[in-house]
């Protein structure tokens, strides 16, 4: 069945779905997943929303790490999630560097437009995208989504800045975003 915007979740990954790291996430050792982001993304899945991940992975790029690295994380990602009930869509990542001049980079809206693309939908608009930087929020913003931000990771510091937020709604983790969508779709 077609989905509609409304019921599309796009994720950031590291500092949403998982632990980040200024020292970048390099192995499948150091992607550390929120168990309770993981339950979350299940539920949101059980309730009919779709969810994907926009994810910037410049490590890639800076010879962190390589694809292979990057598969094994979201193949543990997807296990996981199918575990616990849900699915995810579609994992969209960019693995070029800031000089690189790439499309797809956040806060540029590539990959938000590859997820569209990939899902079918003719556009974004009241899609919901949560992210933990202000370059997740003017990617989402970009493509006309309504924009999360969550307090996990960099998201604090993102909040205290205070620079950009005036559209986003703010709360403590992706498990608190999913509580408050689900009250809304329970009417
Ligand atoms: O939050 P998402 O988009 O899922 O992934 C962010 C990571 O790719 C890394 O992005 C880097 O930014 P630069 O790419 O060096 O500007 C740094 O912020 C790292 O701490 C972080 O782990
Ligand atoms: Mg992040
Ligand atoms: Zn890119």
């Amino acid at each position: 069945m077609p989905i509609v915007p409304q019921q599309l979740v796009i994720l950031d990954r590291d500092g949403v779905i998982n632990q980040d790291s200024d020292a970048y996430i390099k192995s499948l050792e150091e992607w550390i997943p929120y168990p309770s982001a993981i339950e979350a993304i299940a539920r949101l899945s059980q309730a009919g929303f779709t969810v994907a991940v926009a994810t910037n992975q410049s490590g890639i790029a800076r010879g962190y790490y390589d694809e292979a690295v990057l598969a094994a994380m979201h193949a543990r990602l997807n296990t996981l999630v199918e575990a616990a009930g849900g699915h995810i869509a579609h994992i969209a990542y960019c693995p070029h560097g800031p000089d690189d001049t790439c499309s797809c980079r956040k806060p540029l809206p590539g990959l938000l437009i590859e997820i569209q693309k990939q899902l079918g939908l003719s556009t974004l608009a009241g899609s919901w995208m949560v992210g933990d930087s202000l370059r997740d929020l003017q990617a989402g913003e970009a493509c006309g989504c309504r924009v999360v931000l969550v307090k996990t990771g960099k998201g604090d510091k993102t909040n205290e800045k205070g620079i950009g937020l005036s559209n986003a709604l703010i709360h403590t983790d992706l498990a608190e975003f999913a509580d408050e969508l689900l009250k809304l779709r329970a009417y």
